[in-house]
């Protein structure tokens, strides 16, 4: 296992700072090569990180951007468990419509009650974008941790981890409510150009060193290995705290 960069930050607030000073760089550089930026997100406690400072930096062309979402709940696009909800909420309604509402790639809402169908016709929809015949290669995932060490909606010890052909895989029986969900899978996760973790607060500190100095664990986040990208983690301090070895981060 490739250990992954950990930069950590004084607070919550830098994080944000570095976090956005990460994304507006990697967006710069795919819309330079290629025309577009193509981005997930986790739900949980990312988007707010995130969107602190993102939302209102006018460097980042967000007109280019195609948004999926790393695992959604299969609930509806309003209710309070969803992903994309946190997300319009927390980012996508401070951007005054700079991310065309066709970018934003939501599980289809007349799918909920289906996970198998909605992780079918969102495999679709990134094929739609990145074409069918090779796996897609995001620019960026933006994951969270649960404090078991999941990521996505792949848990430990769930046979989903083993998924090989799928994209997007339905899960019946996660361990975390809702029980039903649909979730990238690892040969998307790991053909990523980049990955970038991001988690804060005390809750998360046994998990990022146990994650980081135990590697034998082979929990979810620590499957998360580029084939050729790169993977690192934004943290804040109360994360770190039990950590031996960080790195700083330059803006
Ligand atoms: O259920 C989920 O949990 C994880 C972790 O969330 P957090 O609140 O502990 O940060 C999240 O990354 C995932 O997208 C979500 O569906």
């Amino acid at each position: 296992m490739t250990l992954h960069t950990v930069y950590a930050f004084p607070s919550t607030d830098s994080l944000s700072e570095g976090l956005n000073d990460y994304v507006e760089r990697l967006s710069r550089e795919a819309i330079n090569s290629h025309g577009k930026f193509t981005v997930a997100v986790s739900g949980g406690s990312l988007p707010k990180l995130l969107s602190k400072n993102l939302a209102s930096n006018n460097a980042v062309d967000f007109s280019k951007w195609h948004l999926f979402f790393a695992d959604e709940r299969c609930v509806a696009l309003d209710h309070a468990d969803s992903n994309y909800l946190e997300v319009k909420n927390q980012l996508l309604s401070k951007l005054g419509g700079k991310l065309p509402d066709a970018n934003v790639h939501t599980i289809n809402p007349s799918l909920v009650s289906d996970p198998e169908k909605s992780a079918q016709d969102y495999e679709q929809q990134l094929k739609n974008v990145f074409g069918s015949d090779s796996t897609p290669a995001f620019d960026l995932l933006l994951l969270g941790m649960g404090p078991d060490g999941h990521t996505c909606s792949l848990f430990p010890g769930h046979p989903l981890l083993e998924e090989k052909k799928k994209w997007v895989a339905p899960i019946f029986d996660s361990p975390k409510p809702p029980k039903e969900r649909i979730t990238l899978t690892f040969p998307v996760v790991n053909n990523a150009k980049n990955v970038a973790f991001v988690t804060a607060g005390e809750g998360k500190q046994d998990m990022v060193k146990q994650i980081q100095e135990q590697p034998e664990l082979n929990l979810p986040c620590q499957r998360v290995q580029p084939k050729s990208g790169n993977a690192c983690w934004f943290i804040d301090e109360a994360a770190g705290k039990k950590l031996s070895k960080v790195q700083k981060y330059k803006l």
